[in-house]
């Protein structure tokens, strides 16, 4: 594998152990069986120790530049029809010469204009669970995105792990007189073959690297500063298992480059899942949840069914008024004159807490004992003394834990469940059925 760039320090903190042991750790890849980048703070490496990592990174470059790639695509553009292959075992363009070397691999033939334009289903999706599952937008999602940022009047977007969305853009662009523009930034070096330096950086949003040292940054501040009253905004969808505070530094870093002045942020949309929520305004204060299901082609789970919809826990946050940010009323969005923005049908307005307060798109109820609104499957326990679930262990009875059901452990300390916590001590869980990762308290 490619250096992802600077790694990042974590903090290994043992049950009940306060103070922990500090290690560096891949930024890119949390799972040690993908990136096996593993250093304690105050470890000694061993010359040999370091002379087979970099042996490791030698080995481990991409086959071509982003510029061989980008020649590459030139003379692949000259090609018939009928000497366009695609490796589909390398997830590389073919010229005639190379055929031979790639003659026991799967590939694909014939790959028209249209195909070249859409890489994002030309190439698989990254599956790497944890970090980095590659899920991309529904057609309805990607259109409704790129709709909504028209109709705000931005002509620029920097995309920040939205290739699908970017894609979208160029087509789009290429099409009709409506000059929208768009610079890709992803971890995805593949897309490389596809794009110039002008329209993708190989970038790590977990460190703010960019991989293409200081000419790739230029390219992207020249593309955030704003010429002819082109407006920019920055959609960003980073992968769920993410740290939320490298994300917000790395996004910081990225505003800062549109305008050194700290007093106006750049326009953005963070899409991510609701239970994010309080993590994301801890370091954006400005930004808002919007009540609109982002929907995905490839995640079974968030997908927004015909009828009966599954519910997608993603959402846009983001620092605009939220009262221009349109919902499709066709998808049961109503505006709440009181919240002053779109919110989704079986949100209500609750008196008491004067805001429409369901975040997952049920309607919530209010509870008089905790002052708040709470989700529907849930009802007050005068033990606990707050909402819960109706299956729940007691804070104050010594019951069992709720999930293995032995004695003498509560379910947040309970072996069974993969946990990680983070650097600010969330406690996540890993479902094991798709890699997704969610907020322990989350249900
Ligand atoms: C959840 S997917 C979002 C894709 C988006 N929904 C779309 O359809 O355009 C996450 C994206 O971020 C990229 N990514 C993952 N880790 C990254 C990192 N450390 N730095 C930059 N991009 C990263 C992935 O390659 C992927 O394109
Ligand atoms: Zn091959
Ligand atoms: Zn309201
Ligand atoms: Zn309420
Ligand atoms: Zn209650
Ligand atoms: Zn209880």
């Amino acid at each position: 594998r490619l250096s992802p760039g600077p790694a990042l320090l974590f903090v290994k903190t043992s049950q009940g152990k306060e103070e922990g042991r500090r290690f560096y750790a891949c930024s890119a890849c949390r799972d040690r069986k993908d990136c096996n980048f593993f250093q304690w703070e105050d470890e000694k490496v061993s010359e040999t120790r370091l002379a087979a990592r970099e042996e490791y990174n030698r080995n481990h470059q991409p086959s071509f530049t982003h510029r061989q790639n980008v020649d590459r695509y030139k003379n692949f553009v000259l090609l018939p029809l009928s000497k366009r292959r695609f490796c589909q075992e390398c997830q590389q363009l073919l010229l005639p010469a190379e055929w031979e070397k790639h003659s026991d691999h799967q590939f694909l033939c014939d790959i028209s204009t249209a195909q070249l334009k859409s890489p994002s289903q030309l190439l698989y999706p990254l599956e790497n669970k944890k970090t980095n599952a590659q899920y991309l937008f529904a057609g309805r999602s990607c259109q409704f995105l790129l709709n909504l940022l028209i109709d705000l009047g931005f002509r620029r977007v920097l995309s920040v792990g939205t290739p699908r969305l970017h894609e979208m853009i160029q087509s789009k662009a290429s099409q009709e007189d409506l000059s929208v523009r768009s610079l890709l930034l992803d971890i995805d070096f593949r897309y490389s073959q596809f794009y110039t330096e002008d329209e993708f950086c190989h970038y790590n949003m977990f460190n703010h690297h960019f991989f293409g040292g200081e000419a790739a940054r230029e390219t992207c501040k020249k593309f955030l500063h704003e010429e002819n009253d082109e407006r920019v905004i920055m959609v960003t969808d980073p992968p769920f298992g993410g740290l939320v505070e490298a994300l917000a530094s790395s996004f910081k870093k990225l505003m800062a480059m549109w305008k050194e002045t700290e007093k106006e942020e750049m326009p953005m949309f963070w899409i991510f899942p609701y239970f994010f929520e309080s993590r994301i305004l801890d370091f954006f204060p400005s930004f808002s949840m919007m009540d609109y299901q982002v929907d995905y082609d490839n995640h079974a789970l968030y997908k927004h069914g015909k009828t009966g919809r599954r519910q997608s826990p993603v959402r846009i946050f983001t620092n605009l008024a939220p009262s221009m940010i349109v919902l499709p009323e066709e998808e049961g969005h109503r505006f709440c004159s009181v919240c002053q923005r779109y919110v989704s049908s079986g949100n209500q307005h609750c008196e008491i807490c004067n805001s429409c307060t369901s975040k997952d798109g049920r309607r919530w109820k209010h509870c008089v004992l905790c002052k708040k609104c709470v989700k529907p499957s849930w009802f007050h326990c005068n033990n606990c003394n707050c909402c819960t679930l109706q299956k729940h262990s007691c804070e104050k009875t010594d019951v069992g834990c709720f999930v293995c059901g032995k004695a003498g452990h509560k379910r947040s300390a309970c072996p069974r469940l993969s946990r990680t916590r983070t650097r600010k001590g969330d406690l996540l869980r890993h479902d094991p059925a798709d890699g997704s990762v969610f907020p322990f308290q989350d249900n």
